[in-house]
C-alpha cells in the first residue's frame, strides 16, 4: 500500500522495524527491497564497505548528497561518535518527508540534519549556515552526473581539507565516468575502488574512496 515506493518502504519500516533500533530499520529495508521491490538504497553489501570507512574515519562532520528514503543516513548515523553530525541533502520534498520519518523511527534524529534543497544551492552556504570549517567525510549518492560538479564546488567553497574523504556510490552502475576520471587522474586525490555489487543484485558495482590531498 502507499502510493509511492518510498511510502511503501516507510510503511514496512513502521510495521516491521523496532522503534529506536537503527539496525532493525536498516535490516527491514534491506529485506523489503531484496524480496518485495527493489529500491536504490546503497544496500547491505556496499553498506558494509561504507560502514567500515565511517568507523575508520570517525567523522565529526559528515555530508551525504541524496538522502532518498534515509537508509544510508540511518546506517551512517548509527555509527557516528557522540556530538558528531551527518548533514544530508535531499531536494525532492516527498522523499525528504519520508526520510525524516525513517530517521525518526530509527531514533537517530539527534545525529542527522536533513536539508531540503538542491546541493548546488546549499554547498556554498554550508560554512555560514552550520559554522563548519570542512567535512571529514562526504558520501555521494545523488544524481550521478552531479558527483563531479558538486565535488568541484566543495573544493571551491573550501569544504574539503587535507585528508577529507569522498565516498561515491555507483561508480560502475549506473556509473559516474567523469567523476571517476577526475578523482583517479587528479594529483589532488588518492583514489581506491572497492568492488561490490549493485544493491540486492549480482550486477557489478562499486564504491570509490578518494582522499583529498589539499
Ligand atoms: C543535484 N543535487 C541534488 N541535491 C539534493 N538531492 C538530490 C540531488 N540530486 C538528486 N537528489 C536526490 O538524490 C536521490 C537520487 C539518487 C540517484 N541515484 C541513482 O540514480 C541510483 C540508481 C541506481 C540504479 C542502478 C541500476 C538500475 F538499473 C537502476 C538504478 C542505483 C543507485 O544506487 C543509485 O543511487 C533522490 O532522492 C533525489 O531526489
Ligand atoms: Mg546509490
Amino acid at each position: 500500500y502507499g502510493s509511492t515506493r518510498p511510502e511503501r518502504i516507510l510503511a514496512e519500516v513502521k510495521r516491521k522495524a523496532t522503534r529506536g533500533d537503527a539496525r532493525s530499520v536498516v535490516d527491514t529495508i534491506d529485506q523489503y527491497c531484496r524480496h518485495q521491490e527493489w529500491a536504490m538504497n546503497v544496500g547491505d553489501e556496499k553498506g558494509t564497505i561504507l560502514d567500515s570507512i565511517v568507523c575508520e574515519v570517525k567523522p565529526r562532520a559528515m555530508l551525504e548528497l541524496g538522502t532518498y528514503c534515509g537508509y544510508s543516513a540511518v546506517r551512517i548515523a548509527s555509527l557516528l561518535p557522540p556530538n558528531s553530525r551527518l548533514i544530508t541533502m535531499e531536494f525532492n520534498p516527498v522523499f525528504a518527508a519520508i526520510a525524516r520519518q525513517v530517521i525518526a523511527w530509527a531514533g537517530v534524529e539527534d545525529k542527522v540534519v536533513l536539508i531540503e534543497g538542491p546541493s548546488g544551492d546549499w554547498i556554498p552556504k554550508m560554512k555560514k549556515e552550520f559554522g563548519l570549517t570542512s567535512f571529514d567525510l562526504v558520501f555521494l549518492d545523488h544524481w550521478k552526473d552531479c558527483y563531479l560538479p558538486d565535488t568541484k564546488l566543495m573544493e571551491e567553497c573550501g569544504l574539503l581539507r587535507t585528508g577529507s574523504i569522498l565516498v561515491a556510490d555507483n561508480v560502475i552502475c549506473p556509473g559516474a565516468p567523469d567523476y571517476l576520471e577526475y578523482v583517479r587522474g587528479s594529483p589532488r586525490y588518492e583514489s581506491k575502488y572497492f568492488r561490490s555489487h549493485l544493491e540486492y543484485t549480482t550486477v557489478e558495482d562499486g564504491i570509490e574512496k578518494s582522499v583529498f590531498l589539499g
